[in-house]
């Protein structure tokens, strides 16, 4: 696997058709605490939720854990809080005419990941009540890699927006790739970038080069590890994770290990507690302001 620093740091972010931080293990609620011991995966063997809880806590070292208030906090406000779509962009102009008309721009976080990397899918499990039976389908989801062709705002509880993004990587376009550095660079209200890794891929150059503009342009961000169900064996991802030598970046992400629930198969979600306490966080939303 290559690590960040071996991968050239002026790679054009934008091109056609491409090939291809912290808190959960905590207690929660005894009605919000996952009932299976184990992670319902597409694998035979389940990783058990304790290892992937200390796989977190020693990933996570340099943050604070939240508290189990600031976790009940944020599974209350997400639990509680009615999902509003607010708008869809893909052309620039029109967007930022839009965004320059609101006189009190609400706190904003964005998903930002390879296609396919799991964003839409991961939005909806961070707006559905954890007691919920199905799924709330907000963002549009699709196998179909590159299916997301529009930055897509969700406002959440009328406190705070969720910006879910077209993947870079193959089946992107030019276009989507400027609008959405566009926006990284201009969005004044924004807050953090999420930037989702598929676990079953590891970080690649686009994944580089994003982790560099980020960097560059002093945006804020953590690396969220999604899909962790397709994981078989824990020792070697904490390899891979130890190979990419991530303690290198200028400033340390917090790595967010998450699973979400997309079917039958799949049902049970995993760091969304820990997610959804980073977003109240990252957008200054203290139990007073809610
Ligand atoms: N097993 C598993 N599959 C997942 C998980 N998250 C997403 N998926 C699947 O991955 C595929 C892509 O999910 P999306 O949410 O559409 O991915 P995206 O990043 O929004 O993709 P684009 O819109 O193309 O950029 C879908 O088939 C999802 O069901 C997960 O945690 N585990
Ligand atoms: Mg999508």
């Amino acid at each position: 696997m290559k690590t960040l620093t071996s991968i050239t740091k002026n790679i054009v972010l934008t091109t056609k058709k491409r090939v291809g931080p912290a808190i959960p293990s905590v207690k929660t609620k005894k009605k919000d605490v996952v009932k299976n011991k184990t992670i319902q995966s597409t694998n035979k063997k389940s990783i058990s939720i304790y290892k992937w809880n200390d796989l977190n806590k020693s990933i996570n070292k340099v943050y604070r854990y939240p508290t189990d208030g600031e976790i009940n906090e944020a599974n209350y406000f997400f639990n509680s809080s009615k999902v509003d779509f607010a708008w869809a962009n893909s052309d620039p102009d029109k967007l930022f005419s839009l965004i320059d008309r609101i006189k009190h721009p609400k706190p904003e976080v964005l998903f930002l990941g390879r296609s396919n990397s799991g964003k839409s899918t991961l939005l909806n499990n961070i707006v559905t009540n954890l007691h919920s039976n199905s799924l709330d389908r907000v963002a549009k989801v699709s196998k179909k890699t590159g299916f997301t062709k529009t930055l897509n705002c969700f406002t959440i509880g009328n406190k705070l927006n969720i910006i879910d993004t077209p993947g870079y990587g193959q089946n992107s376009s030019v276009d989507q790739g400027d609008l959405v550095m566009k926006y990284l660079k201009q969005q004044k209200a924004l807050c953090r970038v999420f930037l989702l890794i598929s676990a079953e891929k590891s970080i690649n150059k686009w994944d580089s080069s994003m982790i560099d503009f980020l960097s560059t342009n002093r945006i804020a961000y953590d690396l969220v590890f999604t899909k962790i169900d397709k994981i078989k064996h824990l020792d070697s991802f904490k390899k891979e994770l130890k190979d990419q030598r991530l303690d290198e970046l200028p400033i340390f992400p917090r790595l967010i290990l998450t699973n979400s629930e997309t079917n039958k198969k799949c049902l049970k979600r995993y760091g969304v507690d820990f997610l959804r306490s980073v977003i109240l966080e990252s957008c200054n939303l203290s139990k007073k302001k809610l």
